[in-house]
């Protein structure tokens, strides 16, 4: 069977690495418009119906346009973008975190941000477990590759090449705080420092666990062990266990996309009794385009890897 394919956003950062993932995939039927057409409301509306399945590579407002456009038909939605992530009657696609069913059985569903799908991965079987409180204002430290922020942030950093750190979100009101907290359901916003280098794919989220969050029942092995188990029979995510976790975690200017991701927990010795739980993922991989055919798969009966860069 083939499934027709609706890119909405086709030419963004996002849409293009999404297509490039889905060339000479038989099972996906590409709906394309024209240059000249990719922004005119009545053709979008078109494809939109046309679509079995249409992904929204879109800024939130536009996306939340498709999705109206899109009302009267049967056409189910991935949304990239941050429009939908708590909304009602949308399925946070994080096959993960919220089971491989639910994705599998869902009309709508909104991908996760990058920066929440590190932070979720590590943090929220943790909370679920028992292992890590939920009412706890936990803190997150992140660095993203410049393509994060779309075709904007591209062209500046490929414009102003001395920049060599950004940190952003000072007003510390980020958009992905509402699903971080959700998702792990959590008492709290986490304290977020998202930044920005100068490398064009790539990140790094930190989450310290301060001394007074571990005991001997949830030391650092404990913590990494619960991951280790829940991942286990994951193809996308991996768990670099001790002693085969390396001494640093390393992004690269020149690395190749990629749609898994790897978490790893560092426990202090005894005396600092701390621990750091670190995901490295590819932005516009698992935490983007990645995810989305991930889903598309799942949605469409077929192997979740299908296509997928690991
Ligand atoms: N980049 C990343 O790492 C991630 C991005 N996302 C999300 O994915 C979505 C897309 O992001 P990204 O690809 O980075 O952004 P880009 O800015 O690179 O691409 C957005 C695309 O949408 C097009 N567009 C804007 N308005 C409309 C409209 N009304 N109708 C049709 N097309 C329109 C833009 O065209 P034009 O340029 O001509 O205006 C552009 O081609 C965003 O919501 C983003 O937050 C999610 C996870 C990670
Ligand atoms: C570096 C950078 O600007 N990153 C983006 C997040 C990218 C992402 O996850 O996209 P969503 O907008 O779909 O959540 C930001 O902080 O807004």
């Amino acid at each position: 069977m083939t499934h027709r394919v609706f890119i909405d956003g086709a030419a963004g950062t996002t849409g293009l690495e999404i297509r490039d993932r889905l060339t000479g995939r038989e099972e996906f039927d590409l709906i394309v418009l024209a240059d000249a057409e990719r922004k005119d409301t009545g053709k979008r509306r078109e494809a939109l119906h046309e679509a079995d399945i249409a992904i929204l590579c879109l800024p939130d407002e536009a996306a939340k346009e498709s999705a109206k456009l899109a009302e009267g038909s049967d056409t189910r939605i991935i949304d990239a973008s941050s429009a939908h992530r708590v909304a009602e009657g949308w399925t946070y696609g994080f096959p993960e975190i919220i089971g491989h069913e639910r994705i599998a059985n869902a009309r709508l569903i909104s991908n996760p941000g990058c920066y929440p799908t590190g932070f979720l991965a590590l943090i929220a079987p943790l909370v679920k477990a028992g292992l890590l409180p939920a009412d706890w204002p936990y803190t997150v430290n992140a660095v993203s590759g410049y393509s994060g922020g779309g075709n904007a942030l591209i062209e500046r950093f490929e414009a102003e090449r001395d920049i060599a750190f950004r940190a952003y979100g000072l007003g510390l009101g980020h958009k992905h705080l509402a699903e971080m907290q959700a998702y792990a359901r959590l008492s709290f916003p986490p304290a977020f420092s998202p930044s920005v280098i100068p490398a064009h794919r790539g990140m790094v989220v930190d989450v310290p666990i301060p001394a007074p969050l571990l005991e001997e029942r949830n030391s650092a092995p404990m913590l990494e062990s619960e991951l280790a188990s829940v991942y286990a029979d994951s193809s996308l995510i991996t768990v670099l266990q001790y002693p085969d976790q390396p001494s640093e975690i390393l992004l690269r200017r020149d690395a190749e996309p990629w749609d898994g991701m790897e978490l790893a927990v560092y426990g202090g010795g005894p005396e600092s009794g701390q621990a750091r739980l670190l995901a490295r993922l590819d932005n516009l991989g698992k935490g983007a385009s990645g995810a989305a055919i991930q889903n598309l798969n799942i949605m469409c009966g077929l192997p979740e890897t299908a296509g997928l860069r690991l």
